[in-house]
């Protein structure tokens, strides 16, 4: 691929093995989940999420997606318990979407896609110097994903999605201020979990996922304002960021644990 990567025809998904051989190893993300296979584990710990809204720091078009991201300088927004050991700290969050409300998650349950994805990136601070050192480790990612589902509308959300005029083309950026994340999780933290890795290049090996079994709902009006963004930087041809998902890969004999009955 000369071009770098994307989610179109001639540098999406099925491209990425040409410069990122490991798309086709033993630990790729995202996997269809299927219930009735995944185990309860009964040491899996209840999840500890504490995260402090003044590490809420700007939200950015990345050409990907958007994030927004926090302060990781210290513990003050962290991940502990589940399926992990030590203190993980928040990095960022992003969402994957569709060009329509039927599919756009990365993860999906018993083959059904969801409208959206929600990844909340956390970096083993317990165990590594930094978020780069952490990322080219197996235990170095926690990213716990959350489903969004087409219903009512999530004014939670629509804290975020206010920002996205600001941001509607690559590489603009905005100070996104005093932000809880903790707001956007659903009222259950039921969850699977399983060993995999980053769904878009570099595809690392590092990351535990924790897919929450809960979904929160959005309203179709809010997933058109998703797709109000631009993969295209300002003056390029524009193109709608939409469908900026990877499809479910091969388990490849991995267990997955389910926290719940
Ligand atoms: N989809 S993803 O969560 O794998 C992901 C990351 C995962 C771990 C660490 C960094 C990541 C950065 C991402 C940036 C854009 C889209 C997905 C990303
Ligand atoms: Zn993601």
């Amino acid at each position: 691929m000369s071009h770098s990567w994307g989610y179109a025809a001639n540098n999406g998904p099925d491209k990425w093995h040409e410069k990122f051989p490991i798309a086709q190893g033993p630990r790729q993300s995202p996997i269809d989940i299927v219930p009735s296979q995944a185990q309860h584990d009964p040491d899996l710990k209840p999840l500890r999420i504490v995260y402090d809204p003044s590490t809420s720091k700007g939200i950015l078009n990345n050409g990907h997606s958007f994030q927004v991201d926090f302060a990781d300088e210290n513990d003050s927004s962290t991940l502990q318990g589940g399926p992990i050991s030590g203190v993980y700290r928040l990095r960022q969050f992003h969402f994957h979407w569709g060009a329509s409300d039927e599919r756009g998650s990365e993860h999906t349950v018993g083959g059904v896609k969801y409208a959206a994805e929600l990844h909340l990136v956390h970096w083993n601070a317990g165990k590594y110097a930094s978020f780069g050192d952490a990322a080219k480790a197996p235990d170095g990612l926690a990213v716990v994903g959350v489903f969004l589902k087409i219903g009512a509308a999530s004014p939670n959300l629509q804290k975020v999605l206010d920002a996205l005029d600001a941001i509607k083309t690559k590489g603009k950026q905005t100070p996104f201020p005093q932000f809880d994340p903790k707001i956007l999780l659903p009222s259950s933290l039921d969850f699977w979990t399983y060993e995999g890795s980053l769904t878009t290049p570099p595809l690392l090996e590092s990351v535990t996922w924790i897919v929450l079994k809960e979904p929160i709902t959005v309203s179709s009006e809010q997933m058109a304002k998703f797709r109000s963004l631009l993969f295209t930087a300002e003056g390029e041809t524009a193109c709608c960021m939409v469908d900026n998902y990877r499809p479910p890969q091969p388990l490849k004999g991995r267990k997955v644990r389910a926290s719940f009955k």
